[in-house]
């Protein structure tokens, strides 16, 4: 471990006093290594069957586990299925204490990479919207890797700044998680970038902006909903003092008392000099912090706060996706094709992009009969929507409920409830289902990961764990495989075509199979080298 910063230790004395000692021992020991298993797909329980790894639980997060650090989960097929995410320990406590429930509207304001959007999917359980959000453009491409991966359906994925959300979307949200771009002390032990980068001015510096962000989270909070501001630093600065100026600027808001079990610590009001026990910074005392020293994982600080009120309606009387589209004659759930409807296409200035990159949408995605022909290449775009609907007919057991938007040629699928997104720069405006080429649909890797499981598709292969062709798959090899092999859930399906190649059941990718041979559809960008 790189040596700890001088100011930062003698700071860290101060603080702790007689803790101080067992704190610095907590550097000798090695760092955590844990992963969290996607709720979406598969339980806890059902994990631990297949896991390749010992497992033991962290106790504040139920599909959380340890494993021993010689491992590398990053490099099993199975977390290329999206199984698991490999997240730090502590990291797992912000979204338990969100209190996600399913059909709640979520925004993740600093999301990126995904560990928290990932674990709110989950608990949605595919109903309500999660919001992804990150202003930086590099970081949002894996942000929407992980979207994917992990296969979240109701997600859209946006890279915008605060100051831009937050008037787009007032009182919209249940529930908003500030995980906020801090100093890193708390990960000192697991990330050796992180003292390298910081300085003395760090925590001022940083304290400034998680006001900013923290004030326009706020409104963007319906009544009644709950936000939760989490860091990874020991900084009271960027900690107690953030949430103790939030609550003086925002009367309509309290800190929700959080048990101290686990060896959680109490938030200390006294390190920001709040004396008075009637004051209003004494309620940071309800906040807690996560010790490297109290228990198994990094350094971190959780605060959930909850909004007067109760939870209705958006005040703001902005329609949004459900409201709209209850209007539209073809826009409910559907199965099948449904041939005649509208192309659900909408205006868009730019093109969207497979990558990630982010696109600013010019229109609400309203449907308005008009096709894109916006894409630069002098031709429109065919008619995404009939595309996708006969694709799911002929090769899927599924009925995909949603609103299709089509950005030139790249099909979105958008969750019930998705705002409108206007002048927004959206990296996924909603599930990304697939491409149009000329007349011809190519399923997304997204449309694989989004699947349930091998049954879903009316052609598919599953691989056994440890079997070599699993491997051979995300290295993007070409398979050979006897039709035999190839499950046909029609008698009349004939054998050549799209097949979603499985491992133990669960989605790994696309294949075309064909006379004996498996042509490999993994993304070239995902394959394991
Ligand atoms: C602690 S990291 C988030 C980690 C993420 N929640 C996870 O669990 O994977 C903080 C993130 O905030 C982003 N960020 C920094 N300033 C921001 C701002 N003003 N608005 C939104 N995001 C911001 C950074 O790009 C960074 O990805």
């Amino acid at each position: 471990m790189a040596k700890l910063p001088a100011p930062f230790v003698q700071h860290m004395e101060s603080l702790l006093q007689d803790e101080f000692s067992p704190f610095l021992r907590s550097y000798e020991h090695p760092r955590q290594q844990a992963i969290r298993v996607n709720g979406l797909k598969l339980s806890a329980s059902r994990f631990r069957e297949l896991s390749p790894f010992p497992l033991s639980p962290v106790a504040w997060a139920p599909q959380g586990f340890y494993i021993p650090e010689a491992e590398r989960p990053g490099k099993h097929p199975l977390y290329h299925a999206g199984l698991y995410y490999v997240q730090e320990p502590s990291a797992m406590a912000p979204v338990e204490l969100l209190d996600v429930r399913p059909g709640d509207k979520v925004l993740d304001l600093c999301a990126a990479p995904g560990g928290k959007s990932t674990q709110i999917a989950s608990a949605l359980q595919g109903q309500g919207l999660l919001v992804a959000n990150d202003n930086q453009p590099d970081r949002v491409k894996a942000l929407v890797k992980n979207i994917e991966l992990y296969g979240v359906t109701n997600a859209i994925v946006l890279n915008e700044t605060p100051e831009r959300l937050a008037p787009a979307l007032p009182q919209f949200f249940d529930k908003i998680l500030v995980d906020a771009p801090c100093s890193g002390e708390g990960m000192f032990r697991k990330d050796e970038s992180m003292v390298k980068s910081w300085d003395e001015q760090a925590p001022l510096r940083y304290a400034a902006m998680q006001r900013d962000i923290l004030a326009r989270a706020a409104d963007m909070l319906k009544p009644g909903g709950r936000i939760v501001y989490s860091t990874c630093t020991f900084s009271p600065e960027e900690n107690e003092r953030t949430i103790a100026a939030f609550l003086q600027d925002r009367p309509d808001f309290r800190v929700v008392s959080v048990p101290l079990r686990h060896g959680f610590a109490s938030g200390r009001p006294d390190w920001i000099g709040c004396a008075d026990p009637d004051s209003v910074c004494a309620a940071v005392a309800g906040t807690v912090r996560l010790w490297p020293h109290r228990l198994q994982g990094e350094g971190h600080y959780v605060a959930v706060l909850e909004r007067a009120g109760s939870a209705q309606e958006p005040e703001n009387g902005m329609p949004d996706e459900a409201d709209e589209s209850a209007k539209r004659p073809d826009s409910s759930a559907w199965t099948g094709v449904g041939p005649g409807g509208q192309s659900g296409a909408m205006r868009s200035r730019k093109g969207s992009d497979k990558s990630g990159r982010p696109e600013r949408l010019a229109a609400s995605g309203k449907r308005d009969g008009k096709r894109p022909d916006e894409g630069g290449r002098g031709q429109q775009a065919a008619d995404g929507e009939t595309l996708f609907r006969t694709f799911v007919r002929d090769h899927l057991n599924v009925a995909l409920s949603g609103v299709v938007r089509q950005q030139r040629d790249y099909v979105y699928l958008t969750a019930e409830g998705a705002p409108a997104l206007d002048g927004l720069k959206a990296a996924r405006p909603g599930w990304f289902v697939g491409t149009v080429h000329k007349d011809r649909f190519e399923p997304s890797h997204a449309l694989a990961m989004g699947l349930k499981r091998h049954a879903d598709a009316v052609r598919s292969i599953s691989f056994g764990r440890d079997d070599a062709e699993a491997v051979r798959y995300v290295k993007g090899e070409t398979l050979q495989l006897a039709e035999e092999k190839l499950n046909r859930s029609r008698e009349e399906a004939a054998a050549k075509g799209y097949c979603l190649v499985c491992l133990e059941g669960y989605p790994l990718g696309w294949g075309k199979w064909q006379d004996g041979m498996l042509k490999n559809e993994y993304p070239p960008g995902w394959r394991w080298s």
